[in-house]
C-alpha cells in the first residue's frame, strides 16, 4: 500500500465487508469524478498522489441507522489505481443477491404526503450510486400499484418492487405480488387447504406512511435512508403471510395487524380524518379507549405446538434468527409454556387439536410479525417472529377501563402487557373468529342492519353505555367487510429487501467510530 494514501485519519483502521461497499468511483486529478460529482483535495497530496478512486460503504450509526460513507485512495500510478478500482468492480459484481433494476411505486398521500420528496432527494440518488435502474410509477389511485402488479407490470424485467409508503401500500404490493404468483401458478387463494406459491421477487419498504410497522420491524428503524441501503446490498427476508377467508372465499392477506374490537375501531374511526395524517391514530385511539366497547363471540385456533419459543418468551426475532432459519419446524422438546402457564381456561373447549374460547372481548388481535412501530417499540407481540409459520393470537377479555390502560400502556414500557389475567396469548397457526349473533351467510346484512339500529340508539341516547354487536377487523390498516373470518398462516410467502434488526453492539461508541482502511 505504499503507493496509496487514503483520507481516512492516520493511525486508525477501518474495515469494510465488500458486501457492504456501495460502489466504486474514479475521481479526476482536479476531483471531480466520472459521474460529475467534485471533490476538494489538497494540492500537496495531488502532487504526490495524482490518482485516485473513491469507495462508497455502508457506515452504522445510532438506533440501527445505516449511512452512505465516502472514503478516498489516492495513488502515485495510474495503472495501479485502475487496477484497484477494476478488481472492486468484479466484487461488486460477483454479488448476486444485488438488485439491478427495480420497479418502484410511489404513494403520493401516504403518512405527511412525502413520498415523492422522499424518493426523489434521498433515495433515488442513492440507487443511481449504486448504478440501479428503476422504473417509477406514483400511484393515481388507491389500489393502482396492486392492480399494475396483478395484470400489467412485467416482472420478468425486474430484481425487485420497492414501495414508497406506509403499510397500507406495502399491502398493496403484497396483494398484487401475492395474487399474480398464485394466478401464474394455477393456486387457488380462496382454498385455505392450498399450499401457496411463495413470490420470487423481494419487496424494499421505503417508510413514507403512519405507522410503518413492517419496515420499523424488519429493520429497527423508519429512516428512508437505511431502507434504500437495505435495498442496495440486497438483503433478502423471508415474511409469513396470513390469508384471511369468510364462507371459503378469500378477503385479503395480512402481514401484520389483525385486530378486532379495539384495534378495528380505531381504524374505523379514523380513516373518517384521513387529514389528520399520522395524528389520527391518536385521536381515534384515545376517543376509541374512552368509548371501551366489547364484542362477544367465539375464537377457535390450531395452536403451534411444536415450535421452540412461546409469546411470552423473553428472546427476539433478530437479524439471522435461528427459529426463522428453520421455518418454524422446530421441536424444543419441552411442553409448551403456555400449558404450563395458561391463564383460566374454564370456558376453552379442545377439539381435534384446536382450542375454542368463548366470551366479550375488548380486543382480539393477530400479530404475525412483533408490530413494533415508533408508538410501541417492542410491539404487539414482542416475541412474535417474521417467518415461523405462526402468529400471536391475543385475546383481551372485557375489563375496567382502568385495567384495559394498564395494558395499552404497557405497549410502551418494559412490562409484560401479558402478565394480566384478562389478556391471554397463544401461538397460532390458524384461527376462526365467530361473533356471538351471527353465523350464516346473512351476517353483513344482519351486521348493516344492526350498526345503523345501534348508532340511531346511541345517537339519541349518549350516555348509553352499552356495545354494538359487531366491531370490524383492521387488516394492516384496511377496514374487513365480515366480522366471522377464518385466517391461516403462510410461511415465508414473501421476501423483502431487509435482514431483520441487528443486534446492538454492547459499547457501541459511535460518536467515535473506527475510521481507516
Ligand atoms: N394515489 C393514491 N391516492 C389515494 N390513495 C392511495 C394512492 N396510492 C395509494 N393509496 C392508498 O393509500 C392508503 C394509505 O397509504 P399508506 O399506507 O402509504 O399510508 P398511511 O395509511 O398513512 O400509513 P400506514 O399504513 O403506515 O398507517 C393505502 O391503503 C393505499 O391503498
Ligand atoms: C392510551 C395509551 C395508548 C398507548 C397504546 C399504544 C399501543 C400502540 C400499539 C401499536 C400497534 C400497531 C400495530 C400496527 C398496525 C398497522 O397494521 C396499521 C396500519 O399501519 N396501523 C394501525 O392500525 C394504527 C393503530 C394505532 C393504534 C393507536
Ligand atoms: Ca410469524
Amino acid at each position: 500500500m505504499s503507493d496509496f494514501a487514503s483520507d481516512v485519519e492516520k493511525g486508525t483502521s477501518h474495515s469494510v465487508s465488500v458486501s457492504e461497499i456501495l460502489a466504486v468511483r474514479e475521481l479526476d486529478v482536479d476531483g471531480g469524478t466520472k459521474d460529475g460529482r467534485w471533490q476538494k483535495m489538497p494540492q500537496k497530496l495531488t502532487e504526490a498522489y495524482p490518482y485516485a478512486f473513491t469507495v462508497s460503504y455502508v457506515e452504522r450509526a445510532r438506533q440501527h441507522r445505516w449511512r452512505c460513507s465516502d472514503v478516498t485512495f489516492h495513488c502515485s500510478e495510474g495503472a495501479l489505481c485502475q487496477q484497484w478500482i477494476q478488481t472492486i468492480r468484479e466484487q461488486l459484481t460477483a454479488l448476486t443477491n444485488r438488485p439491478k433494476h427495480l420497479l418502484v411505486y410511489i404513494n403520493p398521500y401516504g403518512g405527511k404526503q412525502q413520498g415523492k420528496c422522499i424518493y426523489e432527494q434521498k433515495v433515488a440518488p442513492l440507487f443511481a450510486c449504486a448504478s440501479i435502474s428503476t422504473d417509477v410509477i406514483v400511484t393515481e389511485n388507491a389500489n393502482h400499484a396492486r392492480d399494475h402488479l396483478k395484470t400489467e407490470a412485467e416482472l420478468k424485467k425486474y430484481d425487485g418492487v420497492v414501495c414508497v409508503g406506509g403499510d397500507g401500500m406495502f399491502s398493496e404490493i403484497v396483494h398484487g405480488l401475492v395474487s399474480r404468483t398464485q394466478r401464474d401458478n394455477g393456486v387457488d387463494q380462496n382454498s385455505l387447504e392450498e399450499k401457496l406459491v411463495p413470490c420470487t421477487l423481494r419487496i424494499g419498504i421505503i417508510p413514507a406512511g403512519s405507522t410503518d410497522c413492517i419496515c420499523y420491524a424488519t429493520v429497527g428503524i423508519n429512516d428512508p435512508v437505511t431502507s434504500a441501503l437495505h435495498v442496495i446490498v440486497g438483503d433478502s427476508q423471508p415474511m409469513d403471510v396470513c390469508s384471511v377467508h369468510h364462507n371459503n372465499t378469500f378477503l385479503r392477506y395480512s402481514v401484520s395487524l389483525l385486530g378486532y374490537g379495539f384495534y378495528g375501531d380505531v381504524l374505523a374511526d379514523s380513516e373518517r380524518k384521513r387529514w389528520m395524517g399520522p395524528a389520527r391514530y391518536d385521536f381515534s385511539g384515545f376517543k376509541t379507549f374512552l368509548t371501551h366497547h366489547h364484542y362477544e363471540g367465539a375464537v377457535s385456533f390450531l395452536p403451534a405446538t411444536d415450535t421452540l419459543g412461546t409469546p411470552r418468551d423473553k428472546t427476539r426475532c433478530r437479524a439471522g434468527c435461528f427459529i426463522c432459519q428453520h421455518d418454524g419446524q422446530l421441536y424444543s422438546g419441552d411442553s409448551p409454556e403456555e400449558s404450563k402457564t395458561a391463564p383460566d381456561v374454564s370456558d376453552r373447549e379442545y377439539e381435534m387439536g384446536w382450542g375454542v374460547v368463548r366470551g366479550k372481548f375488548l380486543a382480539i388481535n393477530a400479530a404475525s410479525m412483533s408490530c413494533a412501530c415508533p408508538r410501541s417499540p417492542k410491539g404487539l407481540s414482542p416475541a412474535a417472529h417474521l417467518a415461523d409459520g405462526t402468529t400471536d393470537l391475543i385475546l383481551v377479555r372485557k375489563c375496567s377501563r382502568f385495567n384495559f390502560l394498564r395494558h395499552l400502556l404497557r405497549h410502551t414500557s418494559k412490562d409484560d402487557q401479558f402478565d394480566m389475567t384478562f389478556v391471554e396469548v397463544h401461538r397460532v397457526r390458524r384461527f376462526r373468529f365467530t361473533p356471538r349473533h351471527c353465523q350464516n351467510d346473512s351476517e353483513l346484512d344482519l351486521r348493516e342492519n344492526g350498526k345503523q339500529l345501534f348508532s340511531q340508539i346511541c345517537r339519541d341516547h349518549p350516555a348509553c353505555s352499552c356495545s354494538p354487536a359487531y366491531s370490524s377487523w383492521n387488516c394492516d390498516g384496511e377496514i374487513l367487510p365480515h366480522a366471522a373470518i377464518e385466517v391461516g398462516v403462510h410461511c415465508q410467502l414473501i421476501k423483502l429487501f431487509a435482514r431483520g434488526i441487528e443486534e446492538q453492539p454492547l459499547f457501541e461508541d459511535l460518536a467515535n467510530p473506527p475510521c481507516a482502511l
